[in-house]
């Protein structure tokens, strides 16, 4: 049997992201594999980390000043055991195909944990939309659905937004998936609500993460009211995470972007997270202006876990905390880790974490609230029907919690007791494999 980890590094050398990301699924699931010897005769490992299909395509469009311009886009088809792909889209310099290839296989597991019937997916380009007018968002999200709109559909692939993709970019998709198919259809989540979106779904993936974070606390018979926090990137779900910590009693004193951090002793509320709600999302704006705006101090070229903190949720992109910031975070007396943005932690610094007792919430668990809505936004489509807000917030507060039960019950049934990471691992590993053995060969 090879060992599965050299087949990655052999076959993509150049995709260090894709290879963590595998590297920490093979190291949860090693039980399970010895114990349940079907999974080694089906291959499951071999076929799960290589992707059904993967569309590569250029993305040609018009700027301001009538200069053709052209990116690469992708669109990784990871996993369609349990449903139809399911996965946002980032629009972002560093996109490539390890990047997103490493973000459809966390879906993979992600999606399974819902307990929805959604397969996992990403798509993305190295767009930048920073510093772009609304016209040339326009007609670059134009180019790129005229390509992927042959790809995907309501029962086959169905997209969303991340990073960079927000309710304006997925309007423009959207506006040019139903021109080029004549159809009404929920092809795309995230929608604006006046047209097919659904309640609770910007708010979701913030929001779910606190859920997730709560139900760790109660453990050590704790809750958020009082606790220190700590974000990092400031864009859709770093400000619902801030509007939930905040009404459950918490104070988040930071946020940043590549450029350094703010620290706001007093805490981002009122007119302050009314002022940074705006600041990315639609302004596109450094995280300084924050500083500027409000006389706090802003310190360049540094990361935020170095301020004392009772939680660190970071918010912003892949492999943003490394061991050195989870060591300053630990001798700062941090209790809990929340991964928010998807993998923001090295592998070394989970272990770290592990190592030293801090709660650890995978993102596989703690951010799957974001994809949960999307698929109860999926099923409204589905029945033309909307769901209120309490409605669709309070099944994303019970897939939280189940979520969190899932993780700690799989964790211990294979003698790993409190290690989310395995827990998360190891059920949607399950669910998916099982799946797939039940399907064939194909
Ligand atoms: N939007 C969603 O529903 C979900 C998002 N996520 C993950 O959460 C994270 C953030 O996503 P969103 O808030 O949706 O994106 P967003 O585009 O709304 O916000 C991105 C934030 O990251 C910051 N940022 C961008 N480039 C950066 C860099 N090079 N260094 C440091 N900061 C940088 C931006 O300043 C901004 O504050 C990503 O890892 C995403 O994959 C995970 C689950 C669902
Ligand atoms: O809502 C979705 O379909 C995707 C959310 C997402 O991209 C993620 O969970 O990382």
């Amino acid at each position: 049997m090879p060992d599965i980890l050299e087949v990655v590094k052999s076959r993509d050398p150049h995709q260090p992201e894709f290879l963590q990301a595998v590297t920490e699924v093979v190291e949860s699931v090693a039980p399970v594999l010895e114990q349940n010897p079907e999974y080694r005769r089906h291959n499951v490992l071999e076929r799960i980390v290589e992707p059904e299909r993967v569309i590569m395509f250029r993305v040609p469009w018009v700027d301001d000043d009538g200069q053709v311009q052209v990116n690469r886009a992708f669109r990784v088809q990871m996993n369609s055991a349990i449903g139809p792909y399911k996965g946002g889209c980032r629009f972002h310099p560093s996109v490539n195909l390890g990047i997103l290839k490493f973000l459809a296989f966390e879906q993979v597991f992600k999606n399974a944990l819902t307990t929805l019937p959604m397969g996992g997916g990403k798509a993305g380009s190295d767009f930048d939309p920073k510093g772009k007018s609304d016209n040339e968002v326009m007609r670059f999200c134009q180019s790129f659905m005229a390509e992927l709109f042959r790809h995907i559909g309501p029962n086959t692939d169905v997209p969303a937004g991340d990073v960079g993709v927000g309710a304006r970019e997925v309007g423009y998709l959207f506006g040019m998936y139903k021109k080029l198919t004549n159809e009404f259809t929920g092809v795309l989540t995230g929608k604006a609500l006046n047209w097919g979106g659904s309640l609770v779904r910007p708010e979701a993936t913030g929001y779910g993460a606190v859920y997730f974070l709560e139900e760790m606390l109660k453990l050590r018979d704790q809750t958020m009211e009082g606790k220190v926090v700590t974000i990092s990137g400031y864009g859709n779900v770093g400000t619902y995470a801030i509007e939930k910590i905040n009404e459950l009693g918490g104070k988040v004193v930071t946020l940043a972007d590549e450029y350094g951090y703010v620290h706001d002793p007093e805490g981002i509320k009122g007119e302050k997270l009314a002022f940074m709600a705006d600041l990315w999302t639609i302004y596109r704006r450094p995280a300084k202006d924050y500083a500027d705006r409000f006389g706090c101090e802003w310190v360049p070229g540094r990361r935020p876990w170095e301020v004392p903190c009772d939680v660190a949720m970071p918010t912003a992109l892949e492999n943003e905390l490394d061991l050195s910031d989870a060591e300053t975070l630990v001798k700062n007396g941090c209790q809990a880790v929340v991964e928010v943005a998807n993998m923001p932690c090295t592998l070394e610094a989970a272990h770290y974490f592990k190592e030293k007792g801090v709660l650890f919430a995978p993102a596989k668990a703690a951010n799957a609230g974001g994809v949960a809505t999307s698929g109860l936004e999926m099923s409204q489509n589905s029945m033309r029907l909307s769901w209120s807000r309490d409605e669709v917030d309070s099944r994303l507060k019970g897939i939280m919690k189940n979520i969190h039960a899932t993780c700690l019950h799989a964790a211990e049934q294979y003698g790993m007791p409190g290690n989310y990471v395995a827990g998360a691992n190891i059920a949607g590993f399950i669910k998916v494999v099982d799946a797939m053995i039940d399907q064939g060969v194909v």
